[in-house]
Parts: C-alpha cells; sequence; structure tokens
C-alpha cells in the first residue's frame, strides 16, 4: 500500500475492546539502532524493530551509504557496522519520506562526514521546519543549503574534521533538536553540550551509552566529544508506548473494556499519556516492570472508565507530545471541560494537529476550539461524519479510536500513512474489538 492511494478508514460505532496484545516496536528506537549500529564497530543485532515507512526510511538511507543490513524480518535486524568513518557517499539523494526524526537525526550525523548528500522527504516532511537543526549545525560549522524557507530538500556539504564544538541552549524543547546535535557533537572538536529546557527523549543518550560511548548527563544538559567509539551490541526494541497510546484511551473510553498491551517501553520521558490519562481518572496498571537494554519495560493493564476534564499540566506535554490527538479524542468522551495550554509544537508534526483535530471533532459534533498553543475541549457525544486525516498517522488512528463512543459511522479519509508507524493497527484494533474496514 504506497502512502500516495487514498485508503479509507470505516469505523462502526460502539463496542467494547478486550484481550492481550503486543504492539510493534518503538520507533524512536528503531531509528536510533540503525543510525547508531551503522557507525558501531561490529555487528549489532536488533530485535523488536519497527518494521514500518519510517524506520524503514533510516535503514535505507543507511544501506544507501554502504552499510550492510539484513532484515527486518520477524523484527529482526542485523547491522554491519562501518565504524564512525566508514559511512560512502551515497549515489543518490537520500529520501526519507514522511519521517521528521530520520531528516533532523541525520542532519547532524551527515554534517560532520566527508562527503555531500542531499535530503528530501514527502509534502508533508519538506513543509516542516528544519531552521531548527541548521541553525545551530551552523554555529558548528556546518554548511547546509536549505529552501528559501528554511525546509527540506537539504543539501548538507561534508564537513569531516571541520566542526566544532559548542554550547546550545535549545528554545524548544526538541528531542529531535538534542539528538542531532549530540551525533554533530561525535564528529567535532572539542565538547559540545545541549541544555533542554524541559526534559525530552532521552533514548539516543541511553543508547549510545549501550554502544559505549561515552554521554554525560548533568541535569537538564547532555555533553558529548568526538573522543569515542561505538562498540556493536545487541538491541531489544520494546513496543512503542505512542501506538499503545490508542488503546489505552479506547479501552479507557469504551464501556467493557479491558486490555493489557505487553512489553511497552514506560521510560520516563515517554510516560506523559499515562499521567494525563491517570489525572483524567483512568484505570492503568503499570505490572511486571523490568529493565531491557537500559530501557524500563513494563506491561500495561487499562480497563474502562469515566474520565473526567482536566487541566493538562504543560510539564507533561513534551513527554506526551505524540499522544495528543488520541488524547483529545478521551477529552471529548470526558466529563467536563479539558484545557491543553504550552502545546504549539503540535502545529509543525506531520499535520497542524490542533487545527486538523479540531476540524474533525467538530464534524462529529464536539465543542473542540483551538488556540494557539493546544485546545479547549468540551466533553459531550461524538456523533458521525466524514473527517480527513491529511495524511497524518496520527490522526487516522485516532478518529478509528473515536467510533468506540460514537453514535454512527465515521469515514476518515487519507489514512495510508498509518504505515508510517503502526501497519498493524487496523488488524489489531479489529482483534481487540473495534469494528474498522480498511478501504
Ligand atoms: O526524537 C524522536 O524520536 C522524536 C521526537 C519528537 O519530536 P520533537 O523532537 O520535534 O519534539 C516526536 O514528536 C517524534 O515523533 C519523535
Ligand atoms: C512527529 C512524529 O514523527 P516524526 O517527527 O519523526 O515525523 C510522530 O510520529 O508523531
Amino acid at each position: 500500500m504506497s502512502s500516495s492511494t487514498n485508503v479509507i478508514f470505516q469505523v462502526q460505532p460502539g463496542g467494547s475492546l478486550n484481550g492481550e496484545i503486543r504492539v510493534p516496536g518503538d520507533k524512536s528506537m528503531s531509528h536510533r539502532s540503525i543510525m547508531l549500529g551503522s557507525l558501531a564497530e561490529g555487528v549489532t543485532h536488533v530485535t523488536g524493530f519497527l518494521n514500518a515507512e519510517d524506520a524503514i526510511s533510516t535503514l535505507e538511507a543507511f544501506r544507501a551509504m554502504g552499510v550492510q543490513i539484513e532484515g527486518p524480518v520477524n523484527g529482526e535486524v542485523t547491522i554491519h557496522g562501518v565504524g564512525k568513518h566508514g559511512l560512502k557517499a551515497p549515489d543518490k539523494p537520500l529520501y526519507l519520506g514522511n519521517s521528521g526524526t530520520s531528516m533532523r537525526l541525520l542532519s547532524g550525523l551527515l554534517a560532520g562526514q566527508a562527503f555531500d548528500t542531499v535530503l528530501t522527504g514527502d509534502k508533508s516532511l519538506e513543509s516542516r521546519p528544519m531552521k531548527r537543526v541548521t541553525v545551530p549545525l551552523a554555529e558548528m560549522g556546518a554548511e547546509i543549503e536549505t529552501q528559501p524557507n528554511g525546509t527540506a530538500p537539504l543539501h548538507i556539504k561534508g564537513k569531516a574534521g571541520k566542526l566544532q564544538g559548542m554550547h546550545y541552549d535549545m528554545p524548544i524543547a526538541s528531542a529531535q533538536v538534542k539528538s542531532c546535535l549530540l551525533l554533530a557533537g561525535m564528529y567535532a572538536e572539542g565538547e559540545t553540550s545541549v541544555t533542554e529546557p524541559a526534559p525530552t527523549r532521552d533514548h539516543t543518550e541511553r543508547m549510545l551509552a549501550g554502544f559505549g560511548y561515552p554521554v554525560i548527563r548533568d541535569g537538564a544538559t547532555a555533553k558529548i566529544s568526538s573522543e569515542g567509539k561505538l562498540t556493536a551490541t545487541n538491541i531489544d526494541v520494546p513496543s512503542d508506548i505512542s501506538s499503545a497510546a490508542f488503546f489505552l484511551v479506547g479501552a479507557s473510553i469504551a464501556p467493557n473494556s479491558d486490555v493489557t498491551l505487553k512489553h511497552v517501553g514506560i521510560n520516563p520521558t515517554r510516560t506523559g499519556v499515562i499521567d494525563i490519562l491517570r489525572l483524567m481518572g483512568a484505570n492503568i496498571e503499570v505490572l511486571n516492570e523490568r529493565e531491557v537494554g537500559g530501557e524500563p519495560v513494563a506491561d500495561l493493564r487499562v480497563r474502562s472508565s469515566q474520565l473526567k476534564g482536566i487541566n493538562i499540566p504543560e510539564h507533561l506535554v513534551p513527554l506526551a507530545i505524540d499522544e495528543f490527538p488520541v488524547l483529545f479524542v478521551a477529552a471529548s468522551c470526558a466529563e467536563g471541560q479539558t484545557v491543553l495550554t504550552g502545546a504549539e509544537e503540535l502545529r509543525v508534526k506531520e499535520s497542524d494537529r490542533i487545527q486538523v483535530m479540531a476540524d474533525g471533532l467538530q464534524i462529529l459534533g464536539i465543542d473542540a476550539q483551538p488556540t494557539k498553543d493546544g485546545m479547549v475541549i468540551d466533553g459531550g457525544q461524538l456523533g458521525s461524519g466524514e473527517v480527513d486525516s491529511h495524511g497524518d498517522h496520527r490522526i487516522a488512528m485516532s478518529f478509528s479510536i473515536a467510533g468506540l463512543r460514537a453514535n454512527g459511522p465515521i469515514t476518515i479519509n487519507d489514512c495510508a500513512n498509518v504505515n508510517t508507524s503502526f501497519k498493524e493497527f487496523p488488524a489489531l484494533a479489529t482483534q481487540l474489538g473495534l469494528n474498522l474496514k480498511s478501504m
């Protein structure tokens, strides 16, 4: 199924969710496993790898730079690392599809190579802001040509041996910017340090440490230098909490539901969705907590509950950044009003997630008022209607979950990009009890 085909999801109303599933591997960790495994010395084995378009974009980019990578087969990938200086010039632009993480992390990693590269993407990716990485990289001595408004395609001039380490105070809480600069710092003279205004996902720092590369963490600051090497390791990627989130909300809002999500990554920089849902009154149990390859993992059991509206604490926003589309559905089913502020970043994801969700929820009869940096939602009765996902995977899956509490069918257009993060979604959702047809 190509992302250019119009895939339509049709959801019949009602039902409950029941059962035990394992959702696919974490997207952020899957990207990073390919990047670090490729630059390592030796052979890295990855299990639980996400076989979805975004992670495959990263994998294909490294294949195009001469790295031998086998898989994914049943989530297993074998990467024959070429070492920190072993990448080769690709013979054409690297096409990164819909994946912001691939483009922003690769810009940092490629700025310090001995060859030039061009990074391109689909219409959505080529409209997303890239100055957040190209401006600080330029301060380190990188040379990256963007389009006049700072977007991709990006032409990256190889600057091997010429990047300078620096300290950067990030103006936005972004794990992609932080990771981009740390990866550039592996090729820069002296020390590169990045301070974040609020905690963001720290998979890059954890995985670098797992590969034996020195990263110093001191409060909100992470520091790296070119003095280090990556030694191949084995990586077990847990299930993606961002994919589990659809069922955390679905089982909370649908009566008579009881779902267990197995082996989910519960890194504290990712669990904002659990905290927010619990504040709304959700019944979520974190079971069988354990640590796998430097990342905390657990099984999550969620049962139906009557949610209530809340003011979402702003410190939880970066910790749940990809989960807001489905949290807006939870808010639509809650008693009373939910207010989100401090989340302007949602406007520059694969779609403008504030506007697109507000438009769709209004079509379904919910009083959802977009604001500059969030949304005000009054809980109510979800109705039937036809909504548009604007090619955004998380919007498509969120409106599917809304069907559990709607009083009529919901048709969702432009859903092919569900394949970028969670192609098993229709099958797993149906297995649990959602009445969804993909056409
Ligand atoms: O580093 C990562 O893997 C990601 C960071 C977040 O983006 P920002 O850094 O732009 O907030 C998130 O939205 C994205 O899905 C994945
Ligand atoms: C924002 C997302 O991803 P990316 O930035 O990698 O496109 C996402 O998966 O919700």
